[in-house]
């Protein structure tokens, strides 16, 4: 398929070449006309697009409508949520965690979950009814790769293979770096870092055989400490950072396969995983994130799940994520050209904004310095 793309890329450049009299090198012309290509409406590219899927990822939609969802830390906050909205779109969900007692007290939540919209709604009329969700808990410690090959298994056997893999699972101990043991760090590293190599590996496999059932999906929860690191989180930020590289290299393999990769990028947010972190937080880090607040973890997934659908790449979940993804932007992919061109004109001056909020930054910590010293 891929051929058959750069030689009807290589026939529109030579037909162009041939009209205009040019005698360009073909690469440069190639270039061209993909670029005006890509700056055709929607609706006419997509007649192209049914013919050439592996190219770049572009504007798309992910239905969540009686599609298997598999939610890696979704028996607790941003995970949890998410697993919340992904049955009321209509979705089938698996959840994954260690604690058996959280992932059945999850299940409860989640299944009920469209009657308590329902009720809070207030309206006789009723949401739509996809039937009695179906939902299902499996224990597995993700930095354990046959515990989470077991599970997806058993989730793969009970609910068909997997449509959607949300990633959310993850744990933060930040402290400035000379003082985090060793074992802490670690422990973040296998959890956030490898723990997410481990589901990647071992769900891959049950997505590829849903390639003709429409876009799948992979969604790693990151953070916005990835983007930008504060005093404090260092450890932490190293293995959110990571997932980045993991996430963009992984979508130029999988594209090929209708599966479109996402990284979500959380500013704080209240979850019962936010009140731990805050009972150790070193009180510059808490000074420096503060001005950002904390969002509700129902908001930060409304915004993943939307972007998640959207097709983005890079999903941010208020204002402020979105200058941080924009200065941040660098080689990720941005399947929409309204955002695209966002970016590009906005990158330069959100660059002096980055500078000037950094500047505020080390001003705040060389305060606290002198303050300690005295
Ligand atoms: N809350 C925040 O301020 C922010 C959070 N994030 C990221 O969002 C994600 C979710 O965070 P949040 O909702 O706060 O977290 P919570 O601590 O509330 O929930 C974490 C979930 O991950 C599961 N989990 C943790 N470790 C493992 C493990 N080794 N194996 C399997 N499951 C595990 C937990 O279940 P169990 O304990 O039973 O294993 C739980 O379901 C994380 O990746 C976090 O880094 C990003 C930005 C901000
Ligand atoms: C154009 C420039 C705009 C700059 C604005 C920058 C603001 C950045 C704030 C970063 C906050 C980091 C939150 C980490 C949350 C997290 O991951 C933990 N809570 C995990 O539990």
């Amino acid at each position: 398929m891929r051929k058959r793309v750069c030689e009807a890329g290589r026939a529109r450049g030579a037909k162009f070449r041939a009209i205009s009299g040019y005698s360009w090198c073909s690469a440069e012309v190639d270039w061209i006309v993909s670029c005006t290509r890509w700056l055709r409406w929607p609706s006419d590219r997509d007649k192209e697009e049914e013919a050439c899927d592996c190219t770049c990822p572009r504007p798309t939609r992910i239905s969540l409508r009686s599609r298997h969802v598999v939610i890696t830390g979704g028996s607790s906050g941003i995970g949890l949520s998410m697993a919340k909205l992904a049955v009321l779109e209509g979705s089938r969900v698996s959840i994954l965690g260690r604690n058996t007692d959280k992932l059945t007290a999850a299940c409860q939540e989640i299944v009920s979950y469209p009657e308590t919209v329902q009720n809070l709604a207030d309206t006789a009329e009723p949401l739509a009814v996809f039937g009695k969700p179906q939902v299902y808990g499996y224990s597995a410690d993700v930095k354990d790769f046959s515990s989470v090959e077991k599970a997806l298994t058993e989730a793969v056997e009970k609910l068909g293979p997997i449509d959607v893999l949300i990633c959310s699972h993850g744990v933060s101990t930040p402290a400035r770096f000379e003082d985090t043991p060793l074992d802490s760090m670690y422990h973040m590293l296998d959890t956030n870092l490898k723990g997410n190599l481990h589901c990647l590996k071992a769900a891959i496999p049950h997505m590829k055989s849903r390639i003709s059932e429409g876009p799948g999906c992979i969604s790693i929860v990151s953070s916005q400490a990835a983007q930008v690191s504060l005093y404090g989180y260092s450890a932490y930020s190293a293995t959110k950072g990571g997932l980045r590289g993991l996430a963009e290299g992984l979508q130029q393999e999988l594209l090929e396969y209708n599966i479109r990769v996402s990284l979500i990028f959380p500013p704080d947010t209240e979850t019962p995983g936010f009140v731990e972190e805050n009972k150790t937080k070193h009180e510059l880090t808490v000074k420096l994130s503060e001005s950002s607040g904390a969002m509700e973890s129902m908001d930060v997934a409304k915004a993943a799940i939307h972007g998640l659908k959207a097709g983005q790449f890079s999903i941010t979940c208020n204002f402020e994520g979105l200058t941080l993804s924009t200065v941040t932007a660098g080689m990720s992919p941005q399947p929409s050209l309204a955002h695209a061109l966002f970016e590009i004109c906005t990158m330069g001056i959100l660059r002096i904004v980055a500078f000037v909020v950094l500047a505020g930054w080390y001003k705040t910590i060389g305060e606290f310095n002198r303050g300690q010293r005295k």
